[in-house]
């Protein structure tokens, strides 16, 4: 378990980047969710004792990691957002170079670097210049290096971002296989990547954690309240008489709109109930903060 609590972060410019955040974190996939600038790389860099922060305290397990970050390093895997330049080595070079610098004996070695290397698919390129690999490749490496020396927590930074559909997938099945007896916190704005693996998630914004839980009961408060429409809402009609109602999103299909509109009663006459997705549970967290940005 990892355990946030009341930390907070101002950046030297004046920007409140972690808001007095207090939260604790379950084993498994975790999903923390939230838009450019909402405070998660701070907060990922934080947990992993990379960044101080002002003050609070972070627990995983029985370490302390803001007084103990060499403690918590022992069992940290990290795939940061941008690795920056990559050496001119072989892929298996690289890997047992990063393993002797985290302390890996030459059995641990011998035995974690092959099944890291058929774990994340990239056995056959074992060989290749990682400076050469394609983006999804250069993120699986992330991830095989993150592995290394079998660590409980996990913390991973927008690993899908920039990767192609088939990418995605490909690092989403590795992603799944690894999270069994181990916390892998995820960090994205693409709210179908936490669908599709978490069960737990935190959506942040504005430096604060909005909401916080299983997926599941984050979309209870909103079933039979989420409606699918072609037409769009005359008003927003916040505290209007038949009950608030807003556009949750608007999309395109074939160019016409669609809409997604959150309503206690049918709010246009072509509106049909849908499922509640995690997506429209986010707008509508985001809607109550900043307004709703589909009309
Ligand atoms: N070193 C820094 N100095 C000053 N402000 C910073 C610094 N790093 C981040 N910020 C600011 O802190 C806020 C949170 O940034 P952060 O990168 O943590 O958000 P994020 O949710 O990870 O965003 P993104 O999804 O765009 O990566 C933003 O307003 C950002 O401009």
């Amino acid at each position: 378990m990892l355990t946030l609590s009341n930390v907070n972060k101002t950046y030297r410019d004046g920007t409140q980047a972690l808001k007095n955040i207090t939260i604790d974190f379950p084993t498994g996939m975790v999903g923390l969710l939230g838009p450019n600038g909402a405070g998660k790389s701070t907060l990922m860099r934080t947990i992993a004792g990379l960044q101080s922060a002002d003050n609070g305290t972070i627990t995983f397990n029985d370490i302390d990691v803001l007084n103990n970050p060499d403690e918590l390093r022992k069992t940290l895997g990290y795939l940061p957002q941008e690795f920056g330049v990559y050496p001119n080595m072989s892929c298996i070079a690289l890997l047992e170079h990063m393993a002797i610098l985290k302390g890996l004996t030459p059995t641990q070695r011998q035995q974690q670097i092959p099944e890291l290397l058929e774990l994340t698919n990239l056995a056959k390129s074992a060989k290749k210049s990682v400076a050469n690999f394609s983006g999804g490749m250069k993120q699986r490496f992330g991830i095989a290096q993150a592995l290394l020396g079998d660590p409980k927590l996990i913390i991973m930074d927008e690993p899908t971002a920039g990767l192609d559909p088939m990418e995605r997938e490909r690092l989403n099945n590795v992603l799944v296989n690894i999270s069994k007896d181990k916390l892998i916190l995820l960090s994205t704005h693409i709210v179908e990547d936490v669908e599709n693996l978490c069960n737990h998630v935190a959506l942040q914004f504005n430096g604060e954690i909005l909401v916080n839980g299983e997926i599941p009961e984050l979309l209870a408060p909103l079933e039979g309240c989420v409606w699918e429409s072609s037409t769009s809402l005359d008003t927003q009609t916040p505290n209007g008489e038949n009950g608030s109602a807003h556009i949750l999103s608007k999309s395109f299909t074939y160019g016409k709109p669609h809409y997604r509109i959150y309503s206690e009663k049918q709010p246009t006459e072509d509106a049909s109930l849908t499922r509640t997705t995690l997506q429209d549970r986010y707008f509508f967290e985001l809607a109550l903060k900043v307004g709703s940005h589909a009309n």
